[in-house]
């Protein structure tokens, strides 16, 4: 097979509420290759992270249906004990809270060395020690000697940070998923550790799924998106087509709700509403079409389909067609 890593078909994702399930991952189809960054981009709620969670086989309890190969091999639905050697080798993540992710009774060094330890059981104490102060060196740390002894408590949000990130590429994984990597940081460090990870990608040769809001992170890392609402992939394009010529209503809308330095305040569009709750979504028709009611029924398909306008460029729905802001005349 070619250079593509990871191929997701048709990955529908439910949780039990009360006495039903109802899909948080609703039939999503995506592809990621070697050496690409993929970004997965929505509001709360429209099920990022339930969708990174099912590719690292980490839910509990939900019902997860579909295909997610691989490499070409089928790994939704994974026994435990042949999950957990993918998890944390092959593939990795990197969580939004550095705190939470690490173990506060631990020293850094030993964290590390514990994966280390999983993952390659034949590597000695001093290879293991060497491995470690490469990997903080990596990450940017000073002096990852002290660093090593350190507790996760006294070091900052940032340096946390980049020890989450030494742990995720400890065993080299071909496929990084990062959820919402800089979202509990301070806004200088979200820059540093944004720099990071594109560093990074050149040197660990592996793609990288990103999950965020933040269309801003968007545009500094990725090469190709993915908009996700209420569940759904609305919209897939390059990352140069998505940011001048989206499609959907709902990827303009989050575009067009990115302030600009020239644009007054009373210009800004902001997207009315919020994404339904699971037990509220309506599955029938357009998922987006309560949030632009000025937009008339018969513009939106009765069982939106994704329509390949261009080349590797992916819309949902004919509203695309039609849509405008509610201050401006239709386009087309
Ligand atoms: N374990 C669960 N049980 C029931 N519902 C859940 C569970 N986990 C998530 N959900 C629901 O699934 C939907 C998608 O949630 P998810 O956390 O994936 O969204 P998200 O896009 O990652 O948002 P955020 O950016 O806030 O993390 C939400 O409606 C959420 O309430």
């Amino acid at each position: 097979m070619n250079n593509e890593l990871l191929e997701v078909k048709e990955l529908t994702t439910s949780f039990r509420i009360e006495d039903d399930y109802y899909a948080a991952v609703d039939h999503v189809n995506l592809k990621v290759k070697k050496n690409e960054v993929l970004a997965i981009v929505g509001e709360s709620g429209s099920g990022k992270s339930a969708f990174a969670f099912s590719l690292m086989g980490l839910h509990n309890k939900a019902k997860i249906e579909g295909q997610i190969l691989y490499k070409g091999q089928d790994i939704a639905n994974l026994p435990p004990s042949q999950m957990n050697k993918l998890r944390g080798k092959e593939i990795a993540m990197i969580f939004q809270d550095p705190l939470s992710a690490l173990n506060p009774l631990m020293i850094i060094g030993e964290q590390i060395e514990e994966i280390l330890t999983l993952h390659q059981p034949k590597l000695s104490s001093k290879e293991k020690k060497d491995k470690v102060i490469h990997l903080l060196d990596q990450v940017g740390i000073a002096r990852p000697e002290q660093l090593y002894k350190q507790y996760p408590h006294e070091l900052s949000g940032g340096m946390r940070q980049r020890v989450v990130i030494a742990i995720a590429i400890a065993n080299k994984p071909e496929l990084l998923i990062a959820d919402e990597p800089t979202t509990a940081l301070d806004v200088t460090i979200q820059l540093q550790i944004l720099e990071l990870i594109r560093e990074l990608k050149h040197e660990i040769n592996a793609g990288i799924i990103l999950i965020t809001h933040d269309l801003g992170v968007v545009a500094e890392m990725a090469d190709r998106v993915a908009v996700m609402y209420a569940g759904e992939i609305v919209e897939i394009a390059d990352i140069v087509t998505l940011m001048t010529n989206a499609k959907h209503p709902y990827t303009r809308s989050l575009l067009n709700s990115i302030p600009t330095i020239t644009e007054e305040k009373s210009k800004l569009h902001v997207i009315q509403g919020i994404v339904p709750s699971l037990k509220n979504l309506p599955r029938q028709g357009c998922r987006f079409k309560a949030r632009i009611p000025w937009i008339s029924e018969s513009a939106h398909e009765e069982n939106p389909q994704m329509h390949e306008i261009a080349p590797g460029h992916f819309v949902r729905c004919t509203c695309y067609q039609h849509f405008h802001f509610p201050d401006q005349a239709e386009e087309e």
